[in-house]
């Protein structure tokens, strides 16, 4: 691993979500049915503009190589036909933990700071360059370790929620871990001066920020 590497590395490992006392505390098993629910209605909103910024990030790529391996990204979320694919998934989520589908469609109930976070990241893929876009989702370097726990937690702590509510996560084990590796390639290659290194570094940490204001914003509004 040569020093860049290491220096994308070090940051979500200090400022990723998974220390979240928020996150800390659905490990735990201290989370009500309320705060789980208000938790999965507001991801949903996160969820679903994963492929929105996808699509603003396969605008910058420029050859059939990348775009084929990107346009797999936004496959992953919205499926190849009805009823397929990640936001449905996170949808059935949100059902087997008792939360109407339409209610999550409609987005009500979406907090502001929610919106904010959102927007932020979006907002990065879609004014910010190819690199800076790609190195934000390198926070999917850590993701599938924590989907791990959180799948371990949902089944010991929160068992009212029907097991088939876990396939979003189980699914993104893998998903999550081919991105990264695809994503840390792409990022190692093109960012080749110290000023896109820089620029590199700075999304990943706003990339944090976005996941770590979500949190945020939904511990704050359901204890
Ligand atoms: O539940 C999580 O903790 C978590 C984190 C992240 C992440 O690190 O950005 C993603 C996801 N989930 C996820 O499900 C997902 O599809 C995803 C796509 C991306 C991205 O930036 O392209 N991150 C994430």
């Amino acid at each position: 691993m040569n020093d860049f590497e290491a220096e994308l590395r070090a940051v979500p490992e200090r400022r990723y979500h998974h220390l979240h006392p928020f996150n800390l505390r659905m490990h735990a098993g201290e989370l009500s049915r309320d705060e789980l629910r208000g938790w999965i209605l507001n991801r949903f909103h996160y969820q679903r503009h994963i492929p929105v910024k996808d699509a603003f990030i396969l605008a910058k790529l420029t050859t059939p190589e990348l775009r084929r391996m990107w346009l797999r990204r936004i496959q992953d979320h919205d499926g190849t036909g009805p009823g397929e694919g990640g936001i449905e998934r996170w949808l059935r989520l949100g059902e087997a933990a008792g939360l109407d589908r339409d209610e999550l469609l409609s987005g009500e109930g979406v907090l502001p700071g929610v919106r904010l976070a959102v927007d932020g990241y979006v907002n990065l893929c879609r004014n910010g360059s190819a690199l800076e876009a790609v190195a934000a989702s390198l926070t999917e370097l850590f993701a599938p370790d924590l989907m791990r726990t959180r799948i371990a937690a949902f089944e010991k702590h929160y068992p009212w929620i029907d097991q088939e509510g876990l396939r979003y996560f189980q699914v993104r084990v893998s998903q999550g871990g081919q991105d990264s590796r695809e994503a840390l390639g792409l990022v190692l290659d093109w960012a080749r001066s110290r000023t896109d290194q820089e620029r590199a570094v700075a999304a990943l940490g706003y990339k944090c920020d976005v996941l770590w204001a979500l949190l945020d914003a939904v511990d704050g509004a359901y204890r």
